[in-house]
């Protein structure tokens, strides 16, 4: 398994530049690379990378994607002066050229290959690529929003020639809609293409009937296209990390991709003129952490938007550290997505539903009376602040964003004192090989597990060696119960019943949801407690005649494969799912007896 993360950068695709006044590009400034470039260096990031130099991208590598003419037209800026610049500008949507723009724009084709060779020789495991101009929107014969070669899709197909891949999957986090990549690729089944974009019912740039959810590739790529339309601003973290645990992962879990690319724009973060969302810099470290699960780690990050300076070099920063292994800073907030998220991922699962095994029990009934839905969705719709007040607070909004993150990121970087956990072990003497940060705590001895037992749990604890076995573990879960240590662990050799007197003992206690994920078979299947507790079983034997509570899961871990579980834990994990009737299969042909409906709430 390769290990390293490398870092392309050359300060020379700075030097492509506006010349005229254009308020719509003015935003896509050389100092978007110089100033990531410099957070990574302050945050001591650059040098913990294995830093790979760019290359120009050669006219065979852009013709891959690429038309002749388009690279004709791009060859021929190099030497014109500012007005027939100007001139040729204007053939293109949001596109300026400057002298240097074809030779940086090489520059940034070249370092998306640098990458996906570092990462496909093995020389590192991962990387990330700060290019510029951008490429999502460019397309085959035109350049478009601020992009003339598409970086990345002259990459994926650059690795399927070069090494042979048949499935590469491109995540595209920009707040746009990357429609130059959907067109090059949405009759490619070897290529799965995944944008989540600023849409607003297609009122938002590019504000095409293609970039929502239901176009879902053409052809042989059906099901290969997967769009996911924001229709309100302000979505946050909790509306991310939905889009992800269900709608990518499980797809791209079950699609299993021998590559990741990712269209890496930070547009789609806080604080950025063109998203207008909340997610904060941190979120990004998390959606590369589930990225870096597939593809046995095989992720190319390239650079794509993001113009509002602070939030893109946070963001970058984020990225980076987690593509270095770095633990990622706890989810806080909102846990729950908004309403319109919520519908927008419904809408794709319903549409891709014909095309993915994990979503074809999806319940699609909601699309009869989806017009009620949407009239509820402009109820709770606050009124959107029209182009002009948006742009005065801008100014201002732009400085409190700053603020915002200079006290933000502190927190994420220096977090309150490390996570301490608990453990109890046998003797003093391996006390010294559990780190500083474990505390060691005392079994609880037999008469308060004697007392604690005989008043709630004398159900569970038959015998007497079992109350003893019960004494670690009660003295673990008080510490954790008690706030004195954020996670434990503890041996039993009696681990259902330990189990199931832990999770009677927290409800107890007042926790109101608990998750229990138990491998192995279970002599006794705890009550989930009326909905306070959600298992999900991994064992042999099923047992899921032993219980009919919808929120215990059993999974014969024969057949699902741990990925599977993974996103399956990530699915439930979230509370979201509680508004969702779905599914999950075994990925054997014997699905019948580990399916489990679970039933809208
Ligand atoms: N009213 C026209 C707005 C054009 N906006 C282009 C944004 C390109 C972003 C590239 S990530
Ligand atoms: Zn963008």
């Amino acid at each position: 398994m390769a290990s390293g993360t490398a870092l392309i950068y050359d300060e020379e695709m700075t030097s492509h530049k506006l010349l005229w006044n254009d308020p719509i590009c003015d935003i896509e400034v050389p100092e978007r690379l110089s100033f990531s470039y410099e957070q990574l260096k302050c945050y001591h990031l650059v040098e913990r990378c294995v830093c790979v130099p760019a290359r120009e991208g050669s006219e065979e590598e852009i013709l891959l994607v690429h038309s002749s003419e388009h690279l004709e037209v791009a060859k021929s800026t190099q030497t014109m002066n500012e007005e027939e610049l100007k001139r040729v500008s204007g053939n293109y949507d949001a596109f300026f050229f400057h002298p240097s723009t074809y030779r940086c724009a090489r520059i940034a084709v070249g370092a998306g290959l640098q990458l996906v060779d570092s990462v496909m020789s093995g020389k590192v495991c991962n990387g990330m690529a700060l290019v510029r101009p951008p490429g999502h929107h460019s397309q085959r014969n035109a350049a478009n929003g601020f992009c003339l070669f598409n970086n990345v899709a002259i990459a994926a197909e650059y690795a399927k020639r070069k090494y042979g891949l048949q499935r590469i999957l491109i995540v595209d986090w920009d707040v746009h809609h990357g429609q130059g990549t959907q067109y090059i690729f949405e009759e490619d089944p070897s290529v799965l293409y995944f944008s989540w974009h600023r849409y607003e019912h297609q009122e938002f740039w590019p504000s095409l009937k293609e970039s929502d959810y239901d176009a879902v590739g053409l052809g042989r790529g059906k099901g290969s296209n997967i769009n996911l339309p924001w229709n309100k601003v302000g979505m946050g973290n909790s509306d991310y990390l939905a889009a992800f645990f269900h709608v990518l992962l499980p797809v791209a879990f079950e699609f299993d991709p021998e590559l990741v690319l990712v269209s890496s724009g930070y547009d789609s973060g806080i604080g950025d003129p063109e998203g207008q969302m909340n997610a904060t810099p941190d979120v990004f470290a998390h959606l590369t952490h589930f990225l870096m699960q597939l593809a046995n780690g095989k992720l190319c990050v390239i650079l794509e938007g993001g113009y509002h300076l602070k939030s893109l070099s946070e963001s970058v920063c984020m990225t980076v550290k987690t593509l270095l292994g770095d633990p990622v800073p706890q989810i806080t907030g909102e846990m729950a997505p908004c309403l319109s998220a919520i519908e927008s991922i419904q809408n794709v699962r319903a549409a891709h539903k014909p095309y993915w095994k994990c979503l074809m029990y999806e319940d699609t009934s909601f699309l009869q009376n989806l017009s009620t839905k949407s009239h509820l969705l402009e109820k709770v719709n606050t009124n959107p602040s029209t182009e002009h007040e948006s742009k005065i607070t801008n100014k201002d909004e732009m400085v409190k964003v700053e603020r915002f993150l200079e006290l933000h990121m502190k927190n994420i970087l220096f977090p309150v004192p490390p996570i301490k956990t608990a453990a109890t072990i046998e003797s003093e003497a391996s006390a010294h090989l559990l780190p500083l940060s474990v505390r060691v705590v005392k079994e609880m001895d037999m008469n308060e597990v004697k007392a604690l037992v005989s008043a709630f749990y004398a159900d569970l604890v038959k015998e007497d060696e079992t109350l003893l076995s019960l004494g670690s573990m009660l003295a673990v879960l008080d510490k954790i119960l008690t706030k004195q240590v954020c996670n434990g662990i503890a041996e039993s050799p009696t681990a259902s019943v330990s189990v199931a007197v832990a999770l009677r003992h927290s409800v107890r206690f007042g926790f109101q949801r608990v998750l229990c994920i138990f491998v192995g078979d279970m002599e006794i299947i705890p009550n989930t407690e009326d909905g306070r507790i959600l298992m999900i079983h991994i064992c042999e034997k099923q047992q899921s005649e032993k219980t009919n509570s919808k929120h215990y899961i059993s999974l014969n871990w024969k057949e699902v494969r741990f990925t599977f579980i993974r996103s399956l834990v990530y699915v439930r994990m979230h509370r979201f799912e509680e508004n969702f009737s779905s599914c999950y299969f075994s990925s054997s042909r014997r699905q019948s007896h580990s399916v489990k409906r679970v039933r809208r709430r």
